[in-house]
């Protein structure tokens, strides 16, 4: 059976160093760390997200501000809103929920960010040093920066002679995933939709990260025996087995399956959700480190 790597309490960890962090910069220079959530819509999946991290971000000591816009609000007020949150020196860190209504332009708002409270790490800027390398001033995409620390917790930092696979390739997940493994030289080939024979490619990997939004659909018999698998996936499935209308969370993953062969394994929920909101918290530190001119911990 494999062991159960456990998101929540690496979290717990994260968190608590972040607190610690946030604390120290406010005792030694006055300046309270800052992080902003935007969300426009009334996406029930997404209002939960931005209010557990508004619950972590008070947890770290933070000055933490919320604006729920309704779905219709236009491109133009959203980007004031933008504006303004870059130009105030008491937000560190500005975190625009993903997706945006179809009526705005996702990109254009992105890329309107200040790259230095881009505490999601989606501007150009922030992928092009993770591309070069650059990232002690960068800041990493806080799924796949979470899901290094749990591959780290198993294998250690450095990666080399491992082969990795990553199931998808969006912009959030798969391809800063890749860069990060990379970086940790492992030896990485990111599969997609169009990938052929996807179970035998998945079983030469030493690592496995799954993030193709596909509840289940990575089985038992595509895992290598005593792989690391990191499941991303969070996918909400109907379970009449709880009641009438009920549903819960799945992965990516077969967990069932995939426990028998692996040698570490997230569960969903209780991996690398909990890890996504605890890296965001720790660049949020980080940048208030980084505007009060400080040396930012390392996490
Ligand atoms: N735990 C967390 O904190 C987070 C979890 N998530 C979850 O992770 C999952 C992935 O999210 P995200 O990256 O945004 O998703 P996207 O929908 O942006 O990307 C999914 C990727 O999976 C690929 N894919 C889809 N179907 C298949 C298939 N049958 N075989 C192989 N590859 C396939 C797609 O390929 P192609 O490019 O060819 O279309 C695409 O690259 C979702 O379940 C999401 O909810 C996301 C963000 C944070
Ligand atoms: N700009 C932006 N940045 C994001 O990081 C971002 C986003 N938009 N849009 C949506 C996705 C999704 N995401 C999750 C965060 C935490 C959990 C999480 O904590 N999950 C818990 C379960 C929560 C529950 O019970 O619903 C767990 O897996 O244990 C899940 C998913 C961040 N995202």
């Amino acid at each position: 059976m494999a062991e159960r790597i456990d998101g929540k309490a690496v979290a717990a960890e994260v968190v608590e160093k972040v607190r610690t962090a946030a604390d120290a910069l406010r005792a030694k220079t006055g300046v309270q760390t800052g992080l902003a959530v935007v969300i426009v819509g009334e996406d029930p999946a997404s209002q939960v997200y931005v209010a557990s991290k508004g619950r972590k971000a008070k947890e770290c000591g933070f000055h933490s501000v919320e604006h729920a816009l309704p779905e219709d609000t236009s491109e133009d007020d959203l980007v004031a809103l933008i504006e303004r949150l870059n130009a105030d020196p008491a937000i560190h860190g500005i975190l625009v929920q993903l997706p945006l209504p179809k009526h705005i332009d996702e990109g254009r708002i992105i890329q309107l960010i200040d790259p230095d409270k881009d505490v999601d790490g989606f501007h150009f800027i922030n992928v092009g040093k993770l591309g070069t390398g650059e990232v002690a001033t960068a800041f990493v995409p806080c799924t796949p920066a979470g899901s290094m620390l749990l591959i780290e917790r198993v294998l250690g930092r450095d990666l080399s002679g491992k082969t990795a696979v990553v199931v998808g390739r969006s912009n959030i997940v798969g391809k800063p995933m890749f860069n990060l493994l990379l970086a940790a030289n492992a030896t990485v080939t990111v599969a997609h939709s169009r990938t052929a024979d996807l179970p035998a490619l998945c079983r030469t990997a030493d690592i496995l990260v799954a993030a193709v939004g596909r509840p289940q659909m990575i089985k038992g018999d595509w895992i290598k025996p005593g792989a690391v698998v990191i499941d991303v996936g969070i996918n909400r499935i109907p379970a009449p087995e709880r009641g009438e209308g009920k549903t819960r969370l799945v992965g990516d993953v077969d967990f069932d399956g995939a426990e028998k062969v692996a040698g570490a394994i997230t569960p969903v929920p209780g991996g690398v959700g909990p890890m996504t909101i605890a890296m965001l918290m720790a660049n949020s530190v980080v940048s208030a480190y980084r505007a009060a001119g400080e040396e930012p911990p390392v996490f």
